[in-house]
């Protein structure tokens, strides 16, 4: 049994953060831990309020995982402060385990969920540590400084965050509405890149996209699946979850965690070698 480890708020409506990253681990047969880092109140219409976990706490469930288990991949997702950052990233450094880092910033409903100052301590002490990184658009233009419009900002903004010591960015173009498309953007540290294109779904139901894709990410990187498998697999996942979404309360409903296992055979993504 591969274990893996999500570091990340709890999302009372169940669609995103915690709940959706062990929902993922589940479908794709991983063992599922986590640290909670801050609880937030939440359903499908917006955030109303934010409960940061203490800093030493966050460490606490961190080294009693790694104490015990042999975990075999790790996600980040909403880390909410500089402090928690370091506090992670600190422990981290020690031990040699896969990092996916999902750099969360706002909820769909734009509240705030991590720090504006934290964004200096996610580029100088997590991402040096990080295997893949999952910028959407407007993440990629945060964490580099510089606007994205046309592929070449795109380019410039994966180099920008490789030099930053990530070994492989993945610029996803959920936020790119004007495309009949839902195409991400991979490049390798050794200059290699890709895109996957899958077909854009018309649905409202987006909450948690970001967190779903990258557990699902994270779960098939502990498996042992290639970085690059596992990245296609983990569109499917996504693409499928999206198709099939659930009509779950009144806002930006969740993705369907349970669709990849019925329907993995029929889903079609496009790699373009670039
Ligand atoms: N309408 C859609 N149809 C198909 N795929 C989509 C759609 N919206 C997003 N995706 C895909 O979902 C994945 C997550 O991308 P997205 O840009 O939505 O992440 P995000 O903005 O970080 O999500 P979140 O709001 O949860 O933080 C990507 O693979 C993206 O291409
Ligand atoms: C806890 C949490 N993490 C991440 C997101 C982003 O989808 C969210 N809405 N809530």
């Amino acid at each position: 049994m591969h274990i893996v480890t999500t570091i990340a708020g709890s999302d009372s409506g169940g669609g995103a953060g915690i709940q959706a990253d062990l929902k993922t681990f589940q479908e794709l047969k991983v063992f599922g831990t986590s640290v909670i880092t801050a609880l937030t109140a939440q359903n499908t219409l917006g955030v109303s309020d934010v409960l940061p976990i203490e800093v030493s706490f966050v460490e606490k469930q961190l080294k009693a995982l790694i104490e015990d288990f042999s975990i075999s991949a790790v996600k980040t997702g909403m880390l909410f402060s500089s402090e928690i950052i370091q506090s992670i990233a600190r422990i981290l450094a020690d031990v040699n385990i896969p990092l996916i880092v999902d750099p969360v910033m706002i909820a769909k409903g734009g509240e705030s969920l991590l720090q504006q100052e934290a964004i200096v301590a996610l580029c100088s002490y997590l991402l040096p540590l990080a295997t893949i990184v999952t910028p959407n658009i407007p993440e990629a233009e945060t964490l580099t400084g510089r606007k994205i419009k046309t592929f070449a900002d795109i380019q410039d903004a994966a180099h920008t965050l490789l030099q930053m010591g990530v070994q492989c960015v993945i610029i996803k173009g959920g936020h790119l509405t004007d495309n009949d498309y839902a195409i991400d953007y991979v490049f390798f540290e050794d200059g290699q890149s890709f895109s996957m294109q899958s077909s854009r779904i018309a649905t409202k139901n987006t909450h948690g996209t970001g967190c779903t894709f990258s557990a699902a990410l994270t779960a098939f990187i502990g498996r042992g699946f290639s970085i690059k498998e596992a990245i296609v697999e983990a569109k499917k996942y996504i693409q499928l979850a999206i198709t099939y979404d659930l009509s779950i309360g009144n806002g930006h409903g969740p993705t369907n965690h349970f669709a990849y296992q019925k329907y993995k055979e029929s889903c079609e993504v496009i790699i373009h070698e670039t």
